[in-house]
């Protein structure tokens, strides 16, 4: 369905230039849902611009769909992109347009009949679950409702590809799993292949049957799901299975998060929940938070389920939890750093999950008072 071959890539800035492609050759086969993984900077959104062309590779050959996109004139481009969806990190949406009209966008584009587009756009506000909000504009929806607007736009024109760029990673973990899910749902219901970029291998096992790892403008890795989160050949993959998605963010991202404070097993006192104490820096942009959390009748694996889903570092410093027959019954002390509103996110959660959290004096404070 999609085919690379030899795909190089130069960018020239500043009278500098840059080789971000180094040589990737790839298939996609149709119906499969592909991931691109890697590190910010690894070329993974460059490539995938170049599937349709939004972004022309400086040598290679781009074949979707048994058409060679590398030799189509302007003109015939336009067409055949038609048939290559593509849904955004922050949606693009038009901010003068309710939801039904920015959906009907690209079909206004494409010269398609009012009564179709009509026709159409109610088939997509339904596919996507937002019939009851057809007539609402952006800046009256939620994340996960612009990107579901964004999914629909994308679908208009019956593509046979959809590209994804890092499509979940504006939104919070509840709502990209439930993107993640109508991603997949469309995949299964309309064949379509999908590819898409993250630094996530959360969303990577969450969606996709095969992955694509990527560094410095190479593909390092690459095969099925299973195979390659089973036994992982490079550094690269064994450093996304081991980060996970929570460590994903921070360190990927180039936030690197030094280790501060108390070793693990250390204990801070208790003060009071809500105010600034417990929370230090703990690098460049990043706070270290350390909380103790009483768990009793709580059934969700919270602390699993937080490690998996925020960019922060959590670690286990003490404590210990017996199952009852009303759920875990303890408590726990962790350490949580990561950028200030993604350890917010992490005790809102907690909190919202039923756990009662007491932010802990760090040892840096402690020796301040002493
Ligand atoms: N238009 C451009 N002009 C110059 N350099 C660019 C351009 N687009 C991308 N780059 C550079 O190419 C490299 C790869 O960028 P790309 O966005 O493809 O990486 P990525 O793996 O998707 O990273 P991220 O996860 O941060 O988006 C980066 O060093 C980036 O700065």
């Amino acid at each position: 369905m999609i085919k690379l071959q030899g795909i190089r890539k130069t960018f020239s800035t500043g009278g500098k230039t840059v080789e971000v492609l180094k040589g990737i050759d790839l298939s996609v086969q149709k119906g499969e849902v592909f991931g691109l993984i890697g590190r910010s900077g690894a070329g993974k959104s460059t490539l995938l611009r170049i599937i349709n062309l939004l972004e022309r590779p400086s040598a290679g050959r781009v074949v979707v769909d048994g058409v060679e996109l590398t030799a189509l004139s302007e003109r015939e481009l336009r067409r055949a992109r038609q048939r290559i969806g593509m849904v955004f990190q922050h949606f693009h949406l038009l901010w003068s347009r309710t939801v039904r009209e920015n959906i009907a966008l690209p079909l206004e584009i494409a010269g398609v009949p009012k009564r179709e587009i009509r026709q159409r756009v109610d088939e997509l506000v339904e596919l996507v679950g937002l019939t009851e909000r057809a007539d609402a504009y952006p800046a009256q929806l939620s994340g996960g409702q612009k990107q579901r607007v964004g999914i629909a736009r994308a679908l208009a024109n019956r593509p046979h590809v959809l590209l994804c760029d890092e499509a979940t990673s504006a939104l919070d973990p509840e709502t990209t799993d439930q993107i993640l899910d109508l991603l997949r749902s469309i995949n299964r219901r309309f064949g379509l292949t999908v590819v898409l970029v993250t630094h996530e291998m959360d969303v990577i096992q969450a969606v996709c049957d095969r992955v694509a790892v990527m560094e410095g403008g190479r593909i390092v890795e690459v095969g099925p799901v299973a195979e390659v989160v089973a036994r992982p050949q490079t550094e690269t993959a064994r450093r996304f299975l081991q980060q996970g998605r929570a460590a994903d963010r921070g360190r990927i991202l180039g936030a690197d998060i030094p280790h501060v404070g108390p070793a693990a097993g250390s204990e801070g006192s208790a003060v009071a929940a809500g105010s600034e104490a417990g929370v230090s820096a703990a690098g460049e942009g990043a706070v270290e938070v350390f909380l103790r959390l009483e768990l009793d009748g709580v059934s969700a694996p919270v602390v699993e389920t937080a490690i998996r889903r925020f960019a922060a570092d959590i670690r286990l410093c003490e404590g210990s939890l017996a199952e009852g027959p009303g759920g875990v019954r303890g408590a726990l002390t962790v350490r949580v750093s990561g950028a200030p509103a993604v350890v917010q996110g992490v005790i809102e959660y907690w909190k919202a999950a039923g756990v009662a959290v007491t932010p802990l004096e760090t040892l840096a404070e402690r020796r301040v008072r002493a």
